[in-house]
């Protein structure tokens, strides 16, 4: 990606990885003793409650706030295009930038009726990742530097981080990274991404196969996987989740590709998406495998399938109203309101 001194390098991440601040265990219990106060049967708002504990929890505060939330869309090229595995052109990363940075993707409305600040980032555009299916994606230093770009999403007075990306062939990328990470099957792991057809969905298993077939040491190492098969963008948003919990911010994450990329991170401690919710189940079938393999039950389940941001952007209403709830509710001793009897 580029030819100077990494900002950071894979020991420094791994040092990251080890010593990952842990919950606030003070906030969280405050969160869950106003609850019980507050005037609803026990309970009855259901995961909004565990929402906003989750928030308190990782915030580090009680109670916790979004009036600051952000929509960081990081946006790569995948030398794996090429293949035939998307059913659009590579051309369409960029344009789709040029369209968010215009206001007329589906991710710019999203983020306007959630009162998020909507920011893109681009990596290096003109320079596709290596073809996977031929060797590593990334040499370490851009892989390392692409991680350093995105934790620079993650600043001063952001409250909550709703992740996503752009980069055609990525649900490619994802499967084969998620192949070397958890196992199973290439065909286990492998959608229809934009829609390709019966012979394109082929492609792209004989991609992920191959691609696991010249990166053998991809499946000994998270981060390793993460050179040989992530794109720039990926990187970014594995980078991004650790800067997040380092500063103590939240985060959504959305589809397939982008939980693909914080997966890396459970990959290397079990505990590093604890400060993570996932937005949204994708229609994309790995998406619901790789659920199940990190352990996380998603918010929303619409049937959408598109990234660039937009369940986890979508998702920021739902944090919202839970912590609206939890702030702004009257507790039974304030309203007047009698407490359960039997
Ligand atoms: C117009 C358009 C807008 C998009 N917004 C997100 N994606 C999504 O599609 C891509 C992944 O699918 P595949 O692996 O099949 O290329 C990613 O860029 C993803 O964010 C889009 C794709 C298109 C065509
Ligand atoms: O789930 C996703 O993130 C996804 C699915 C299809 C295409 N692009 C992204």
């Amino acid at each position: 990606m580029s030819n100077t001194q990494p900002a950071i390098t894979f020991e420094e991440i791994r040092a990251l990885v080890r010593n990952l601040p842990g919950p606030d265990l003070d906030a969280g219990t405050a969160a869950l003793q106003r609850e019980r106060q507050l005037t609803k049967p026990a309970g009855a708002l259901g995961r909004l409650e565990e929402i906003a504990q989750w928030m308190a929890t990782w915030q580090g505060q009680h109670p916790a706030e979004v009036r600051r939330p952000r929509v960081a869309v990081f946006a790569g090229n995948h030398g794996v295009a090429a293949r035939g595995v998307s059913a659009y052109p590579a051309a369409v990363t960029a344009q789709m930038v040029q369209n968010f940075q215009n206001g007329g993707a589906a991710v710019n409305q999203l983020c306007e009726v959630a009162d998020a600040d909507l920011r893109v980032y681009e990596l290096d555009l003109e320079t596709p990742t290596a073809d996977f299916t031929e060797g590593p994606a990334m040499g370490e230093e851009d892989c390392c530097q692409a991680m350093a770009y995105g934790m620079m999403a993650v600043e001063t007075g952001v409250q909550l981080l709703a992740l996503g990306e752009m980069g055609i062939g990525n649900s490619t990328a994802a499967a084969a990274l998620c192949h070397a990470l958890f196992g199973g099957e290439a065909k286990d792991w492998t959608g229809r991404g934009t829609g390709v057809d019966d012979e394109g969905l082929a492609r792209k298993v004989a991609a992920v196969e191959a691609g696991l077939a010249a990166n053998p040491q991809a499946k000994d190492d998270p981060f390793e996987a993460l050179r040989c098969f992530g794109g720039y963008e990926l990187a970014a948003i594995a980078g991004a989740i650790l800067a997040a919990r380092m500063a103590r911010v939240p985060v959504l994450l959305d589809g397939y590709a982008c939980t693909a990329a914080a997966a890396v991170l459970f990959k290397a401690d079990r505990r590093a998406l604890d400060h993570c919710m996932v937005a949204h189940r994708s229609v994309e079938p790995g998406h619901d495998h790789l659920l199940a393999a990190i352990g996380k039950e998603p918010l929303l389940d619409l049937g959408m399938r598109l990234g660039e941001g937009s369940g986890a952007a979508l998702a920021i209403n739902i944090v919202k109203s839970a912590c609206a709830c939890h702030a702004g509710m009257a507790t039974f001793a304030d309203a007047g309101v009698s407490t359960r009897g039997v």
